[in-house]
């Protein structure tokens, strides 16, 4: 008897050779692998008013790479983020009336809005206690899941999918993200690394941004710039098209009828990918691993040699990837991770981030040079919105594990407006269709697996024969 070890390495070989399909045969079908073609542009699978995102403009009857755009409901993002700040007040909540109803709210609508989502703002009684403080463990996300999951429990409506109860279940969601996330890390900050726990309930009163520190920190207590920082990370992540791999799940999922519940539970486990919203914690520990790898992180030298061993996979994780950078869509620029840039200089002069922030800079400039060396680039790579966002929150003092988490808070909201979009236009499954390139074989039946066949023999003629000699017995 092998030991398990021993039995997974050997079974793992027969999972490579028989699940191996090579690139030509991808390229003989025209299969678009990840459903994108080259250039980066996604095979068009639906229709969507949320959101839009341009990263190419047409250039004497051509499509080339240019500066990205994104627009909510048709505003650009930019001055979306622009106006709350201009204003003084936290955008958020705006951002999310405009997503789901698709319209700017005026400021009775916003009022009345906040009001709900303030008063949604409460888990079932001893929620915290009987389901979130349970096994509590460092991947935030896996423990957010379960409670939306375990969420549906306390529902007696949990699978009617009429528009106004999904309405009801996405707002509540989208009020309850930050106290799960929150109250998820207190529970493993407490049972599995031995700190001090405390349960701040939110106030309804205020913002999700302030809310959330406030439940975080032990005192409650942060600074007006800090929470506004916040409210700006949380408008810049909360949708991205239907075609991103979170909401592509949920709208999926959405298209088999399922619940809420089990729609965004789904969403998390997509985002929490490296490759997708969990890339903002591994940029961080990227960061801190070059930081201590080349010890003098003003020598771009260093840093290009450490950037090029991460792409031949022999520094970091050895994936080959440089975290926060590239895009599915994007190429020459994610404009989120623009704005970000913008404030996260001057969020790291006044704290004193200079030197981490100039090493960002320095990857920054050098990680796509790299990657165009290294990979065959079509369409130019730069940096994506989880590069700037971790530093960022590294700066606001929030733990790194809540980094992915709160991608999750802002993007539920986009979820939410596609399965409402999804429920009100179609009403198809999605199904698209995969073509087999395996061969078919004749049973055999278990005594004779291990017979070798004769040499000389034709094993499928005889196979044939055999299989033929079988029907006509029936
Ligand atoms: C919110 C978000 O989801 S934003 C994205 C967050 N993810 C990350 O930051 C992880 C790092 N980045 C990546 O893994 C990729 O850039 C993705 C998954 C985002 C997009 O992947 P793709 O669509 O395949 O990118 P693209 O078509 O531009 O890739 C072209 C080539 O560059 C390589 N490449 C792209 N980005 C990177 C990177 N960050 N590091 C190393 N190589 C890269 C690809 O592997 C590919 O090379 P190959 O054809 O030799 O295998
Ligand atoms: O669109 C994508 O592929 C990734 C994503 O969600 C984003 O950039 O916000």
């Amino acid at each position: 008897m092998k030991n398990l070890d021993e039995y997974l390495k050997e079974q793992s070989r027969l999972c490579r050779e028989h699940d191996y399909i090579t690139s030509d045969l991808f390229h003989e079908h025209n299969v678009n692998r990840g459903l994108r073609d080259k250039n980066g542009i996604g095979v068009l699978t639906g229709l969507t008013s949320i959101s839009k995102i341009q990263a190419y403009k047409e250039y004497l009857g051509h499509k080339v790479p240019c500066k990205g755009k994104l627009f909510y409901r048709g505003y650009n993002i930019v001055d979306l983020v622009k106006g709350p700040i201009a204003e003084e007040r936290y955008g958020f909540e705006e951002m999310a009336y405009l997503l789901i109803f698709g319209e700017l709210p005026t400021e009775e609508e916003l009022k009345e809005f906040q009001q709900v989502v303030g008063r949604m703002r409460g888990l079932p009684t001893n929620f915290v206690r009987d389901v979130i403080m349970k096994a509590p463990g460092k991947d935030i996300m896996n423990t957010m899941t379960k409670s939306v999951l375990t969420l549906s429990s306390y529902d007696p409506n949990a699978s009617d999918t009429s528009i106004k109860n999904v309405l009801r279940q996405c707002l509540m969601l989208i009020s309850v993200f930050p106290m799960l996330a929150v109250y998820g890390y207190h529970a493993y900050n407490h049972y599995e690394r031995d700190s001090s726990m405390y349960i701040h309930r939110p106030n309804p009163d205020l913002s999700t941004a302030e809310n959330l520190l406030r439940m975080l920190r032990p005192d409650m207590k942060y600074t007006e710039l800090e929470a506004h920082v916040l409210d700006i990370a949380l408008m810049l992540h909360m949708e991205h098209g239907g075609g991103n791999n979170s909401t592509f799940t949920t709208r999926v999922i959405t298209s088999a009828g399922s619940d809420t519940y089990a729609v965004i539970a789904a969403a998390l486990c997509a985002l929490k990918g490296p490759k997708h919203g969990g890339a903002n914690i591994k940029v961080v520990e990227m960061m801190q691993d070059l930081e201590e790898t080349v010890k003098d992180i003003t020598d771009k030298d260093k840093i290009r040699k450490y950037l090029e061993d991460i792409v031949d996979k022999k520094a970091f994780d050895e994936k080959g990837l440089i975290y926060g950078m590239g895009h599915a869509i994007y190429s020459v620029s994610d404009p989120r991770a623009e704005i970000f840039k913008g404030f996260v200089k001057k969020l790291a002069e006044a704290k004193g981030y200079d030197k981490v922030f100039a090493m960002y800079s320095a990857v920054e400039e050098l990680a796509p040079q790299v990657i165009a060396d290294k990979r065959k680039i079509y369409k130019g790579v730069s940096a994506n919105v989880d590069f700037y966002s971790g530093l960022v929150y590294r700066m606001l003092d929030i733990p790194l594990e809540l980094y992915t988490p709160i991608f999750a808070i802002a993007r539920v909201v986009g979820w939410s407006a596609h399965r409402i979009e999804e429920l009100i236009n179609v009403d198809k499954i999605i199904r698209p269709s995969y073509l087999s390139v395996g061969e078919e074989r004749i049973y055999k039946p278990i005594e004779r697996r291990n017979v070798i066949e004769l040499a000389g023999s034709d094993p499928s003629k005889y196979r044939l024969e055999e299989h033929f000699a079988h029907e006509e017995e029936e």
